[in-house]
């Protein structure tokens, strides 16, 4: 999407958790530990391993509590999706304050999250939820186009700068990182609970990089 910055790409996160006033009020507090305590056990079991009554022990709060701020179960699944997207709006609004070249934005955001996807379960739910997405009853966002787009913006200013081996489609190559970043996290779930993404992440990135940079 011509003309768009990557912050435009994805919208503004509905709210920042590191800015949220002192004093959160109490149904604030509730809502954020519930969609917490909801990633955590849709991470562990999957959306259908998952009840309501567990989200509530989870966090807890009374079935009530919960009921108060998510109608049903898919309401909760697509709050912790939406918090999955919001935790990587972060991530890339605190690496643009470092103001690095558009290569390195790319490579250092992708081992962000490759890090995120190894420690912070609303990422974990949130994948996991977008992988059961056909089964589940509720309006998620589609999968993996926000981070083309983004990738996209951000190699097009890379080769603008000279950063890509020339003719490198800026494109193409931003579908093969995503395409890549996802395989290497789902095996890595697969196989070693995501124990040694960080390493497997930063070989296939380097492959990716000596490809497309020369
Ligand atoms: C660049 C990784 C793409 C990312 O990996 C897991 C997942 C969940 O669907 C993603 C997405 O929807 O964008």
């Amino acid at each position: 999407k011509p003309g768009k910055t990557p912050l435009q790409l994805l919208g503004e996160p509905k709210e920042r958790t590191k800015l949220a006033p002192l004093r959160q009020d109490r149904a604030v507090r509730t809502r954020a530990l519930v969609v917490v305590a909801a990633a955590e056990l849709f991470a562990e079991r999957g959306f259908h391993g998952t009840s309501v009554k567990d989200v509530a022990e989870r966090a807890e709060v009374t079935k009530g509590a919960v009921y108060f701020h998510f109608p049903d179960k898919e309401t909760l699944a697509s709050a912790v999706v939406e918090k999955h997207y919001d935790r990587r709006t972060e991530v890339l609004e605190d690496l643009l304050a470092e103001r690095l070249s558009p290569l390195d934005t790319v490579v250092v955001l992708l081992d962000r999250m490759a890090i995120a996807f190894r420690d912070d379960p609303v990422i974990q739910g949130g994948a996991r939820l977008q992988n059961e997405r056909t089964f589940i009853q509720a309006n998620l966002p589609e999968p993996f186009v926000g981070w083309t787009d983004l990738l996209t913006s951000l190699l097009r200013d890379a080769a603008k700068a000279g950063q890509l081996r020339s003719g490198e489609d800026p494109e193409a190559l931003a579908r093969s990182f995503v395409a890549a970043f996802f395989g290497v996290q789902h095996i890595s779930d697969r196989l070693h609970g995501r124990a040694d993404i960080a390493e497997r992440w930063a070989e296939t990135r380097d492959l990716l990089l000596r490809a497309a940079c020369g």
